[in-house]
């Protein structure tokens, strides 16, 4: 088995000309935690949406463990254990948090959103969702409707309905986006956990986030790779803080130590 499990070569997506992303080539160690980071609009969301199918490359190739899955759909590289966050997980409100990662459950096991299913069936399907839950710390929380919990715990939900398609490698878009310090410490706990025996990629505006969560971190700006290394290596690296400098400072003053 390979040490590398993702890995793109010259990858490159083009809007109209503007190169959105620029001949990016990424190798993603097999059981690390992977952060993107890069100031706005340094083509990380591009990036993101080209790993995992929901945009075509104009040029260059993706290979997910030993398999060129460049010219795949979402759903089958999903099937292959290549899940992003949100992809099955568009939680909905009126379910309840129990019954949310039932359905994805569900949806990962038949295909199937039937509930005429039998009583054992159902009972093993809310054996693992039990499970699942108490995994992302929303035990005590499951007979809430989905809609009414706080936003932190949506994203732990999320989370949950993802860890439902059994992924080998997580991708997860912004995991702290828009949350409150208590949030954001949770979710990196989250993280944390469940990466122990997966690979995981994340793209993070949160530099704080990245320095305690990620084995590497990959520097993107205008489209293409800046810098790569571990936290303390990027966080020193003039052009990395020259980039956040131009445009983010205050992220900078967060999380690089300059
Ligand atoms: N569908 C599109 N059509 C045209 N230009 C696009 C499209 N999607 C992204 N871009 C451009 O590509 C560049 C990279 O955008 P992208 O959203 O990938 O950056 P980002 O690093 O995720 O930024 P942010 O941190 O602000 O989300 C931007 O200049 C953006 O305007």
């Amino acid at each position: 088995m390979s040490d590398t499990i993702l890995e793109t070569d010259g990858l490159t997506k083009e809007f109209m000309g503007f190169v959105a992303v620029g001949d990016v080539s990424l190798k993603i160690r097999r059981g690390s935690i992977h952060g993107l980071i890069g100031p706005n609009g340094a083509g990380k969301t591009t990036c993101f949406n080209l790993l995992t199918k929901f945009l075509q490359p104009t040029r260059g190739t993706i290979r997910y463990d030993g398999r060129d899955i460049t010219g795949m759909k979402p759903a089958e590289v999903a099937r292959l254990g290549l899940v992003r966050s949100f992809q099955i997980s568009a939680v909905f409100p009126h379910l309840s948090v129990l019954e949310n990662v039932r359905v994805a459950l569900q949806r990962q096991r038949g295909g199937s959103f039937d509930f005429w299913r039998s009583e054992s069936l159902l009972k093993q399907y809310d054996d693992r969702a039990m499970a699942l839950l108490a995994d992302v710390g929303l035990s005590g929380y499951e007979h809430l409707a989905a809609g009414e919990l706080p936003y932190g715990r949506k994203r732990a939900l999320e989370i949950a309905t993802t860890l439902a398609m059994e992924p080998q490698m997580m991708l997860l878009d912004e995991p702290t986006a828009g949350m409150t310090h208590e949030d954001v410490d949770r979710i990196v706990a989250l993280v944390r956990r469940v990466a122990v025996g997966r690979t995981v990629l994340l793209v993070e505006h949160n530099l704080k986030v990245v320095s305690g969560l990620c084995d590497t971190i990959t520097v993107l700006t205008r489209g293409r790779i800046l810098a790569e290394g571990d936290y303390q290596a990027v966080a020193k690296n003039p052009e990395v803080v020259a980039a956040y400098l131009g445009t983010e400072a205050h992220t900078v003053t967060e999380g690089v130590p300059v």
